[in-house]
């Protein structure tokens, strides 16, 4: 593509280019350049991309697009705002491959990585080829490709749809976080489904406070677009549960699809029974009604699982394979994962990370614990600081024995993060163990029959970081030693 064939999707009068290279790929990052690619300067948190220009040069970048004057021997085009830019030209670059595919967007606090799984199983059960994108991993087909944030930037994301178009892909399901909706990684996403999950605390080291948090979620609802296109028609999922759900249905002029437990909702379940080994409810739809028994276990689950039918009816799946795909549903790797070594209390692995999620997944392991709850829990480094006072006090209310451990502490003193937890805690019953493969250790060789071991907040992570460094650390793995230990001990 030429490059002023590609800048007049900007709309921008005041561009004028005497030259017009041919632009090969977009990059926003210099170490990425290749020959003939168009570099993006972006102002991040950590550094300024218009210092990467004269690298970007050098790798062979054929033009500039910057937020400021630089030099170059290369066309620099300047707009006010590269991140906004760049959403628009990626999505052109990549030939809009939104408008392509069905896409589903999961939000809330807690619950879309689960979420957006759910509902990649029911479609898979409904022989479609789907994509997924996500805390994880981006996955397209059964292949996976690593990622560092949940929600990609626009680049990333636009790339990624691109490839989903060329594997002939049939729904793209993605997570998408506030911060991502904040910083607008999602424009020009061309959503035909959004979900909303939950609203409750984290975050605020970014969004600082809870209103502004909800009005970034909202933002998924409000980008729905105020048009009705009946050809393909917008559905918002929304959990009647939750109080954001008032403020989001009037953002949006999507369809409404609700779904609850406690509320008359569209998709509602009735009459909830858990047992150890899953969930039996009824299930009632505008397409159906079911005795649903799975392996999923926990209220909270019901509710993701009411999103994904919600979401799943809306892309016109059929009601018989909804049933029978969350039926067959295994769980999400990390989320109330049982580690099973044969031993004669239950260990659990999960990654309830915020004070609403170890509230759910502890009164949860409580309906099933026939002996004691020990809950293994630490707070992460650099993110919300007043979520960890909250998350002990819950700790320690839920469980009988709490060990305060160490999450990823990175740029922070662990020692300053288990205070900060401890002053939620005051005169309650605690142990605190810094190193988290010890309290994992602590607890396990502490349990007795019928106990319930759970191990929370780093779920499917494989690595903790320390300062700069990153360890190989995986909380099941860890488990399992310690199991294996104590059955030699006890051998
Ligand atoms: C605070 C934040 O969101 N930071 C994101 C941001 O990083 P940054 O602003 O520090 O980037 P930077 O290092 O300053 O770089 C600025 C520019 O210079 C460029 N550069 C840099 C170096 C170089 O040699 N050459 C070069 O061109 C970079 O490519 C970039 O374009 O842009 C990066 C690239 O897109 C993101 O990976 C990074 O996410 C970091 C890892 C992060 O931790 N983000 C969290 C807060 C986040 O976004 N979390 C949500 C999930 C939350 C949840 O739901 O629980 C998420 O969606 O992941
Ligand atoms: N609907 C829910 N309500 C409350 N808690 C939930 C819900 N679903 C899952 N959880 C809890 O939250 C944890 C994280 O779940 P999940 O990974 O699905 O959330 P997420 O929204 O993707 O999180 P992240 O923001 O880190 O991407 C689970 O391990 C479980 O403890
Ligand atoms: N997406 C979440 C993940 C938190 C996981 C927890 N293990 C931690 O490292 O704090 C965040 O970035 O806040
Ligand atoms: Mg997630």
């Amino acid at each position: 593509m030429k490059l002023k064939d590609l800048l007049q999707y900007l709309h921008n009068d005041s561009i004028h280019l005497d030259e017009n290279p041919v632009i090969q790929s977009i990059e926003m990052d210099s170490r990425e350049v290749k020959a003939g690619s168009l570099f993006i300067c972006i102002k991040g948190f950590t550094v300024d991309g218009h210092h990467y220009v004269k690298q970007a040069v050098q790798k062979g970048a054929a033009a500039i697009l910057a937020e400021e004057f630089v030099e170059a021997d290369v066309p620099v085009v300047i707009v006010k705002d590269t991140k906004r830019a760049m959403a628009v030209l990626a999505d052109v670059f990549y030939g809009q491959p939104t408008h392509k595919l069905n896409l589903i967007g999961v939000t809330g606090t807690n619950g879309k990585t689960t979420t957006t799984h759910i509902i990649e199983h029911i479609l898979n059960k409904a022989q479609k080829k789907n994509g997924l994108i996500g805390t994880m991993y981006i996955k397209i087909g059964e292949q996976t490709y690593s990622v560092k944030n949940t929600t990609p930037e626009s680049l990333t994301l636009q790339k990624t749809f691109k490839q989903m178009v060329d594997q002939k892909v049939d729904t793209a399901v993605m997570e998408v976080s506030s911060h991502a909706l904040h910083m607008g990684r999602v424009h020009g996403c061309d959503y035909d489904v959004a979900v909303f999950t939950n609203l409750s605390q984290d975050h605020l080291d970014y969004h600082e406070t809870m209103e502004a948090y909800r009005q970034a979620k909202g933002l998924l609802f409000a980008q729905l677009g105020n048009r009705f296109d009946h050809k393909r028609p917008k559905f918002a999922i929304l959990n009647l549960d939750d109080p954001a759900t008032e403020h989001f249905s009037k953002m949006t002029t999507a369809h409404i699809i609700s779904y609850g437990i406690e509320q008359d909702s569209d998709v509602k379940a009735d009459n909830i029974q858990m047992t150890s080994a899953g969930t039996v409810f009824d299930l009632y739809t505008p397409k159906g009604q079911r005795k649903v028994c799975m392996k999923l276990i926990g209220k909270f689950s019901v509710y993701n699982v009411l999103a994904a039918v919600s979401a799943c009816l809306a892309s016109n799946i059929d009601f018989e394979t909804i049933v029978r795909a969350i039926e067959d549903m295994e769980g999400v790797r990390g989320r109330f994962e049982v580690v099973n070594e044969g031993q004669d209390f239950t260990v659990i692995v999960d990654y309830a990370h915020t004070p609403d999620s170890l509230e759910n997944v502890l009164t949860t392991v409580k309906q099933f614990a026939q002996n004691r709850t020990f809950v293994v829990v630490g707070c992460g480094g650099d993110r919300d600081k007043t979520k960890r006072p909250l998350m002990a006090e819950i700790a320690t209310k839920y469980a009988d024995e709490s060990i305060f451990t160490s999450d990823n502490p990175r740029s922070e003193n662990p020692i300053d993060i288990l205070q900060d937890m401890e002053a939620g805690a005051k005169d309650q019953y605690y142990h605190s163990i810094v190193n988290r493969e010890k309290a994992i250790y602590f607890a396990i060789a502490n349990a007795k029959p019928g106990d319930v071991v759970l191990i929370a907040g780093k779920g499917h992570e494989t690595y903790q970081q320390i300062g700069q460094e990153i360890f190989n650390f995986d909380d099941r793995e860890v488990a399992k030693s310690a199991l294996l230990e104590l059955k030699l001990n006890q051998e």
